[in-house]
């Protein structure tokens, strides 16, 4: 009987094998037809991601995959991830150059890991691109004469220091920073440039395939009609654009990162003081906590300079810091006296603030959860 079996488990197995293997070549088939979208956008201009065309495409099969009896959202989950590869392949193909009479584009800090992305976007745009890194300085005019775009993608402490050493731009030239502060840098361009000037924030880090679904915010600084069509032009590269004031930038990033970054940074402090034996953690961790040490983790996978300089260019983030330091406190007293009863209320309080966005928070850190296990694997 068990021999039966194990037979018939290894024939099945085979049978399986072979759907995959038809997976595959479905695969290779969707790929070839993307690249040949890919070119078709890349004539036409048109943007990588297409949010439209994805959201009907993925109702069909959602409603296809529930009359054959599949989960409707498995057939989403493949294809999401599926699009991504998409993304990347229609990368490759290149872009439709939106300005081709523009002048050089000169990176001020193209050697760093963002502006190396940047400058690989404007190549694959049609766009002559000129880096300009620490030691370039003493060749400094002859990689500025001509420019019809300069970036400045340098560390924040560095950024005003370098805008204010830019020499004398075209009138026409676009001047634009890469920072994640707004005010200071914005500022500065507009005291060292009076022609068009643009403060962007692209909200990701460098070592990405695509720009597709990613925001870069967008602070307007002095004749926007003579940089439409940059910002034209990132949309192509897939980005979504986000405008904002640069205090409202400046501020909202105050929550979104500085503070996040540094809750990040004490709760690592934390785990190092108590010794925490990461690996046994790992081994008793649920995949919401796994999920939770990764994201602290994966902040000193990367540059300390990089975080300080988030974290302490912004004034207001002791002022915040310290009001967060306050509810820690408040809330500890509710522990110190064991007020398990104030604590629900409080609870219930600040989930009826989080209103709606509580339930889409669950949902959407469910499937992240599912896939967090999905990538676990014995070791
Ligand atoms: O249909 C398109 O426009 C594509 O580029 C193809 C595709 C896909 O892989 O299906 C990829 C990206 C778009 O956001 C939408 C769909």
């Amino acid at each position: 009987m068990a021999e039966r079996s194990s037979i018939e488990l290894e024939r099945l197995r085979d049978r399986i094998d072979e759907v995959d293997k038809e997976l595959l070549s479905l695969l290779r088939r969707r790929l070839d037809l993307v690249s040949e979208v890919g070119v078709i956008k890349h004539e036409q201009g048109l943007p990588i991601y297409a949010p439209k065309r994805e959201a009907a495409m993925l109702m069909k099969r959602r409603d296809e995959a529930t009359l054959m009896g599949v989960p409707p959202q498995l057939i989403e989950d493949l294809l999401r991830r599926i699009m991504r590869e998409s993304y990347a392949s229609e990368n490759d193909v290149g872009f439709k150059c939106i300005n081709p009479d523009v002048g050089p584009v000169v990176i001020v800090g193209g050697a760093g890991k963002l502006g190396t992305l940047f400058s690989q976007l404007f190549r694959l745009s049609g766009y002559e691109v000129r880096i300009l890194d620490k030691q370039d300085w003493p060749n400094a005019e002859a990689i500025f004469s001509g420019a019809g775009v300069v970036v400045v993608s340098v560390p924040i402490h560095d950024t005003t220091q370098v805008i204010e050493r830019l020499p004398t731009l075209p009138d026409d030239c676009v001047l634009l920073d890469l920072t994640s502060i707004k005010q200071a840098p914005l500022a500065a361009m507009l005291a060292r440039h009076p022609g068009p000037v643009v403060g962007l924030h692209p909200m990701f880090g460098p070592d990405l395939a695509s720009l597709a679904k990613q925001v870069v915010v967008v602070c307007h600084g002095r004749e926007e009609r003579k940089y439409a069509w940059l910002l034209e032009q990132i949309r192509i590269w897939g980005a979504r654009l986000h405008e904002a004031s640069a205090a409202e930038h400046d501020q909202a990033m105050q929550l979104v990162q500085a503070m996040r970054h540094f809750t990040a940074f004490v709760y690592g402090a934390h785990l190092r003081r108590e010794r925490a034996d990461l690996d046994q953690l790992l081994q008793f961790s649920s995949p919401i906590y796994r999920l939770e040490l990764a994201m602290v983790g994966r902040l000193f996978a990367q540059d300390a300079r990089l975080y300080g300089d988030i974290i302490f260019s912004q004034p207001d983030t002791l002022a915040r810091a310290r009001h967060y330091l306050e509810r820690y406190q408040e809330s500890l007293k509710l522990l110190e006296r064991g007020d398990k009863a104030e604590f629900e209320a409080q609870f219930d309080e600040i989930a009826q603030w989080f209103g709606d966005f509580a339930q889409q928070f669950q949902s959407e850190s469910g499937n992240m959860l599912l896939s967090a296990n999905d990538n676990r694997c014995e070791s």
